[in-house]
């Protein structure tokens, strides 16, 4: 069996903001990391770790003082060097959907969400003819549990979680190979997390050829849905592992995945000590060597990722907990 390409390859991303007066953000680091057909991606990670920036680097919607470097391809185009042109063209909406992370600013304010999905479909989607469009219309908002008796509110008429569903609803439309999702399950209580998250899931599981990227602080939606979990600190992926490992047994190898578990209510509820480095102001070495129980002087140089974690004293994999056992 040969193994199909993947949907998404991101190699050694990174993304600078430059600032008045010569000062630097490094908002993303040497970002390295594949997402397969069928696969759902988690990138979890503390508020300000440069999530949503990497997002935007992806969809070409970084402000007008950001520097990317590295490649991201999607298919044949890489999607740090297409020009704008393509990428409004064909790539937002038709080869990546956009679940954003504040829905309010992506509906169109005079609109009601009938009339905007309607355009959406009819943009994106063979169909046509009013009847059609109103059903397939009827069809994306149910798709993502927007209620029909609200089809025909404006965005400002909305709840938080209603908007997000809208937003939802539309980023589906397009039937795009990549979902790029953004905190997609903001504001919304736990039912409707899981619905939200498994019509992704659904999404992704429909046609075996689509991938989903997810950026979340919910554990438990990421638990819920994803394949694989990448871990980002201050700006770098610090480790990526396989979900089931990553929650189960044996559980996540760098300190602060560890950390970030520890710190569920349902775990220890013990949060991690601390608080995350300036991105315009980083160390050296491990960026989270000041918060890490295990960290040592070796740290003040940078550990490379090597295997899926990056870190100078990983937590034992269960094999060499084994043989640390035996030799005890
Ligand atoms: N235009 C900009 N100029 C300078 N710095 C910026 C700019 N946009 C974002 N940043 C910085 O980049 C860093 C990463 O922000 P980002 O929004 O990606 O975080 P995040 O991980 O998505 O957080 P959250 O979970 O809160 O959404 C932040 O420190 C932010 O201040
Ligand atoms: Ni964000």
């Amino acid at each position: 069996m040969t193994e199909r390409p993947a949907v998404l390859s991101v190699r050694g991303l990174s993304v600078r903001f430059l600032l008045p007066g010569g000062r630097r953000v490094a908002a993303v680091t040497d970002a390295h990391f594949d997402v397969a057909p069928g696969e759902c991606l988690a990138l979890i990670g503390e508020s300000g770790c440069g999530k949503s920036v990497l997002a935007s680097a992806l969809l070409g919607l970084l402000p007008a003082n950001a520097r990317t470097a590295g490649h991201a391809h999607l298919g044949d185009l890489d999607l740090l060097t297409a020009d704008e042109r393509t990428l409004a063209r064909t790539v937002r909406g038709r080869r990546i959907g956009l679940v954003p992370q504040s829905p309010a600013a992506h509906l169109t304010p005079v609109r009601t969400i009938r009339s905007q999905l309607e355009e959406t479909v009819a943009q994106l989607t063979g169909v046509r003819g009013r009847a059609a469009l109103r059903a397939a219309a009827e069809r994306a908002a149910e798709r993502a549990a927007f209620p029909a008796d609200h089809l025909d509110r404006h965005p400002h008429e909305l709840s938080g979680g209603l908007a997000q569903r809208a937003a939802t609803a539309l980023a589906l439309v397009g039937e795009a190979p990549l979902l790029l999702a953004d905190e997609p399950t903001t504001g919304l209580d736990r039912d409707l997390v899981d619905r939200t998250v498994d019509e992704l899931r659904r999404h992704v599981d429909a046609d075996g050829g689509r991938a989903l990227l997810m950026i979340t602080h919910d554990l438990a939606a990421a638990e819920r849905i994803a394949d694989r979990i990448a871990v980002m600190y201050a700006g770098r992926i610090v480790e990526l592992a396989d979900a089931g490992t990553f929650f189960g047994a044996p559980g996540p190898r760098h300190p602060y995945s560890r950390g970030l578990l520890d710190a569920l209510p349902d775990r220890a509820f013990t949060p991690i000590p601390g608080m995350p480095p300036e991105l315009g102001a980083l160390p050296d070495g491990c960026a989270f060597a000041a918060r890490c129980g295990r960290a040592t002087d070796t740290c003040a140089t940078l550990p490379a990722l090597t295997g899926s974690v990056a870190c100078h004293h990983p937590v034992p994999a269960v094999r060499d907990l084994v043989t640390e056992d035996i030799r005890a």
